[in-house]
């Protein structure tokens, strides 16, 4: 049942992979020549040796530059807006060559998603970056331009800050050895990877090397075929450890927004992940024992999901163990939790944020979606809608290592929940449903610039969205510009991060408006209306291919006066998100 693996070929038989049907069962491994295994790729990333072929300083390549890079003597290719210099990994893709080389003079994203998403090609491809692939942007080219000495620039040069951290890691290259990988076949749905070889026990053993092997269970339960709509997404899955630590990815898809939840049930790992109203369940029997806290993350972008385990006893396991992938069904209803309280801290002199852990294990609610708080209040159900706050966001709290549920819950004197809420202490328990909500993080995939129009504790959606605007690269975000409206200083949520925010990134603009300013404001006064957006939107004209997007919330008055003036300054009805409760 657990035979393994993939083909292998040598790498002169590859080329007939160059097919429709290589992307979409892409199991092709190829035989590499005596002295190009991953080892030797690292040796020679250390070794000095320029693999980039520019003399490793970074430039700008424009789309056309990069279209000459294409023989197998001068290869360059661009994934996620970098182009890296290929020529010499040639020999050591584990795909092959001529793979390889499919992808070369072009922006070979998609071609690389389409294969293997899960591959690590920032940190094997490191030494080989030649620079950023010039968007048609003025910023595009300041972000990388050495010769401009303003703090700013210096600052948003922060990708080859980041760059370097990445050449580091090509020292902790053993964490990204090439996984072994269970062909999959029809009606097999356990998977289980080959044992680690000698040197890669030792090397998951070595106390400096924390992560060490990855031994991939990749699936896909979805009949790629199957195109309509209304299907579920294709779902993939792998899996990493370290001596302490299972960590299994799930890959939802681009964009894909998924939600989910983990736990650990009669010895077996539980994954459930939700995207696009379909559920999907992972059963993982693991090797041995497991054991709590879970860690839950979700990267917008990618649509992957990471669910970290411990484990009982440190060792080094063959496999993850037993992955059974449960047929898709509709999510019929949401689910209810029960949560603990972890920390509440103050974030305005009204506002507590209540970090919450679902005690069965944790739950990622996804982008832009919320969850409400239940709670019987005198023989009746009272329910507030709540939209979670992302990491990063208030002061800085413990909760992290727990994947907590953040809310800002505002205290009002007569309300009947939130009175209770901002009274609760760590340790009390609460009850939340969810997730609810339709917006679609895939409205925002050509989107350069963003307006965000918020009011009060309207701002909790927002700040999910503001986050994933900047950390984009392809398209690059422009714009974001978050016009927040709140009665006094007092009342603004979450200033100092936005402060600091907007300090680091100069594509992050934000205006505050007082409907109730004291004397000392200087800034904008009143409420929503014409005028104001006039002079912050200035006209907007919606076509074929529109790069701007606006979202909504706040009071339910305030959120339909805002859609009409946005209607009114160009913005189609599908350029416009409303987040309402
Ligand atoms: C964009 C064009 C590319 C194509 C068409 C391509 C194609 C392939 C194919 C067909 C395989 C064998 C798949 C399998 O074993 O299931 C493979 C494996 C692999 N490729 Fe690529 N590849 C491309 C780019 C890259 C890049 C840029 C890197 C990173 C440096 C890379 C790294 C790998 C690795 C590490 C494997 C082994 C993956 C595994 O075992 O899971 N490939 N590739």
């Amino acid at each position: 049942m657990f035979c393994c693996i993939f083909r292998a070929k040598p790498a002169s038989e590859c080329s007939d992979t160059n097919s429709d049907e290589s992307e979409s069962n892409p199991r092709n491994k190829c035989a590499l020549q005596p002295g190009h295994s991953l080892m030797d790729w690292i040796r020679l990333g250390n070794s000095g040796k320029d693999l980039t072929g520019v003399g490793g300083r970074m430039r700008p390549v424009t789309p056309a530059e990069l279209s000459t890079h294409n023989t197998t003597n001068d290869a360059w290719l661009a994934i996620r807006g970098r182009v890296y210099n290929i020529t010499h990994y040639l020999p050591y893709h584990p795909g092959g060559p001529e793979e390889l080389m499919r992808g070369a003079g072009m922006d070979a994203t998609q071609l690389f998603d389409k294969v293997h998403p899960w591959v690590n090609y920032d940190s094997l491809l490191a030494k080989c970056l030649v620079g950023p692939l010039r968007f048609d942007l003025p910023d595009a080219e300041e972000l990388f331009d050495t010769s401009n000495p303003s703090p700013k620039s210096d600052r948003l040069r922060e990708p080859s800050k980041a760059q370097e951290l990445v050449r580091k890691s090509m020292e902790n290259l053993a964490n990204c050895i090439t996984p072994v990988r269970k062909k999959i076949t029809k009606g097999d749905d356990n998977s289980k990877g080959s044992p680690p070889s000698k040197i890669m026990q030792s090397l998951v053993q070595s106390a400096d090397l924390p992560m060490s092997i990855s031994r991939r269970a990749a699936s896909s339960p979805v009949k790629k075929t199957d195109k309509s709509p209304d299907s579920p997404l294709p779902l993939r899955h792998d899996w990493i450890q370290t001596s302490t630590k299972l960590t299994i990815s799930v890959y939802t898809g681009h964009l894909a927004n998924p939600g989910g939840c983990a736990r650990i049930t009669e010895g077996f790992l539980l994954i459930e992940v939700a995207t696009n109203g379909w559920l999907r369940t992972l059963k993982i029997k693991p090797e041995a024992k497991l054991k709590e806290p879970l860690q839950l993350r979700v990267f917008a972008e990618s649509g992957k999901i990471e669910i970290t385990a411990l484990k009982a006893e440190p060792s080094v396991w063959k496999g993850c163990g037993e992955v059974t992938l449960g047929a898709a069904s509709r999510v019929s209803s949401p689910r209810t939790v029960e949560c603990r309280v972890m920390e509440v801290s103050r974030v305005s002199h009204d506002t507590s944020l209540l970090s919450v852990c679902p005690r069965a294990g944790p739950v990622v609610v996804p982008l832009g979606h919320h969850v409400r708080v239940h709670r019987r209040v005198e023989g009746s159900e009272c329910v507030r809608s709540y939209t979670p706050v992302g990491e990063g966001w208030g002061p800085p709290d413990g909760t992290e290592i727990f994947s907590a549920l953040r809310l800002a819950v505002k205290r009002y004197d007569s309300g009947v929940l939130s009175p209770h809420l901002t009274a609760l202490k760590v340790g009390d328990l609460i009850t939340l449903s969810g997730p609810y909500g339709n917006f679609q993080l895939q409205k925002l995939k050509t989107v350069k610039s963003l307006y965000l129009i918020a009011a009060g504790t309207g701002i909790t959606p927002m700040l999910g969205l503001i986050k994933f605007m900047m950390s984009r690269s392809n398209p690059r975000c422009e714009r974001t510009h978050l016009i927040f409206f709140n009665k006094t200083e007092a009342d603004i949520l979450f200033l100092e991060n936005f402060e600091e925010m907007a300090k680091e990134d100069d594509r992050l603009k934000i205006t505050h408006v007082l409907s109730d300013a004291s004397s000392s404001w200087s800034g904008h006064k009143g409420r929503i209306r014409d005028e104001l957006l006039t002079e912050i939107l200035g006209q907007v004209k919606c076509d074929d291919k529109c790069s701007h997007y606006s979202c909504l919330c706040g009071p339910t008055e305030f959120t339909y006066a805002g859609l009409d003036l946005l209607k009114k300054h160009g913005f189609k009805d599908d350029c416009i998100h409303a987040f309402m409760g």
